[in-house]
């Protein structure tokens, strides 16, 4: 695998006449922490449920943890993969508890049925949803969560197999700024962890990149508009030519800003 966990090499997805990304390149090694940033419509998520085999490339090669899709099981390849996204809490059944839920993701399933899990499965639950601040939540049922503690607990969740990709896709949408807050913050700690899997986080607003992500890649009309190290990678020029309006971004402790300006 020579330290790639992801690789995209013209990728193609076109459903109903539509091209959602056109002809997507991307690399990810071990060790780099990657956001995903575009204007709505860009690709975004679809990108991500690519990496995360949910969706298969109309053209193109995708490799994921040195798997080709198409030519793997992806159903032994999933649990190696964390994944959390509005698409899979939608799909949780009513009734699931938040301890059910996070259990559940080592078979990279939703819904308990008849699976067994012994003690060590339990205690790694309990320590990731404490580790996540959601202790008083452990039986609560998911769909009875405020959005923050959702976030949190889907994250726990993607963390549950001990992920060798870790795949986030707006895990800030619907905070409020204390939650984004603590979000950034734990997001932060989870990438100067040097034992915490490659990870990719969509985001929309710059203010949400965590401090001690190494790369960027930015999409437009699901093409790649620059993708490499992240101060590379966020700067005006390319912000501006990704959301079609002159930005100005500014870096300050680690954090990233942008406004528009000459309007
Ligand atoms: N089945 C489909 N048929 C046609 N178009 C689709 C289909 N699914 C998604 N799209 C379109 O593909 C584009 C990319 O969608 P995607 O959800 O990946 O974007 P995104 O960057 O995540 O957007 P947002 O920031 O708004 O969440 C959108 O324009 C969407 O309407």
């Amino acid at each position: 695998m020579s330290g790639e966990v992801l690789r995209l090499e013209g990728v193609v997805i076109r459903r109903e006449g539509a091209v959602l990304l056109d002809g997507v390149d991307w690399t990810v090694s071990e060790g780099e922490r990657w956001v995903v940033i575009g204007p709505n419509g860009a690709g975004k998520t679809t990108l991500l449920q690519v990496a995360a085999t949910t969706l298969y490339p109309t053209e193109g090669r995708v490799a994921v943890l040195g798997e080709t899709l198409g030519q793997t099981d992806v159903f032994e390849l999933r649990p190696r993969i964390g994944f959390a996204s509005a698409a899979v809490a939608e799909k949780v059944p009513s009734g699931e508890t938040v301890m059910d839920l996070v259990l559940t993701a080592s078979y990279a399933i939703l819904g308990r049925w008849q699976e067994e899990y012994d003690s060590t499965d339990v205690g790694r639950a309990v320590a990731l949803l404490e580790a996540l601040g959601c202790t008083e939540l452990v039986r609560r049922r998911f769909n009875t969560l405020s959005e923050g503690e959702r976030k949190r607990v889907q994250i726990a969740r993607a963390l549950m197999p001990d992920p060798e990709l870790l795949l986030l896709d707006e895990p800030a949408a619907g905070l409020d700024l204390g939650a984004r807050e603590e979000l950034v913050t734990r997001l932060a700690r989870l990438a100067a962890d040097p034992a915490a899997p490659a990870m990719a986080v969509v985001t929309h607003h710059l203010e949400e990149v965590p401090p001690g992500f190494t790369h960027a890649l930015l999409l437009r009309k699901g093409g790649v508009v620059a993708a490499g190290r992240i101060e590379e990678v966020l700067t005006g020029e390319n912000l501006g030519a990704c959301f079609g309006i002159p930005l100005q971004v500014e870096r300050f402790n680690d954090r990233w800003y942008a406004r528009s300006v000459g309007r």
